[in-house]
């Protein structure tokens, strides 16, 4: 199952930057090892925010909502997930 993920990052002005860091190198190496696992299938910046579009490939809701919970940065975040489904004009299958 494929979800389209927006995460919107927001670091308070007040948190420690060496826990901001610490919190931005874990979740560094947990992206990474979900997109080298197939989990994490897509990362984009948006442009000019501290936010990205994801698509996630996972096999329930529960397990998305598994791994984007343990997101390091989870609790400064605001999640928004979209459910995708195949396009029938689409050239290959996702
Ligand atoms: O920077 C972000 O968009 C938030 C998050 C997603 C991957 C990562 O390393 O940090």
């Amino acid at each position: 199952m494929l979800f389209l993920v927006h995460m919107q990052v927001n670091i308070p002005h007040d948190l420690d930057p060496a826990d901001a860091a610490a919190l931005i190198a874990k979740e560094k190496a947990y992206s990474q090892e979900l997109q080298r696992n197939g989990t994490w299938r897509h990362l984009w910046r948006m442009v000019g925010q501290y936010a990205n579009y994801s698509v996630f490939d996972v096999a329930s809701n529960d397990e998305l909502h598994q791994k984007l919970s343990a997101l390091p940065l989870y609790p400064y975040m605001t999640l928004e997930v979209t459910p995708l489904a195949q396009h029938p004009s689409a050239l290959a299958p996702n």
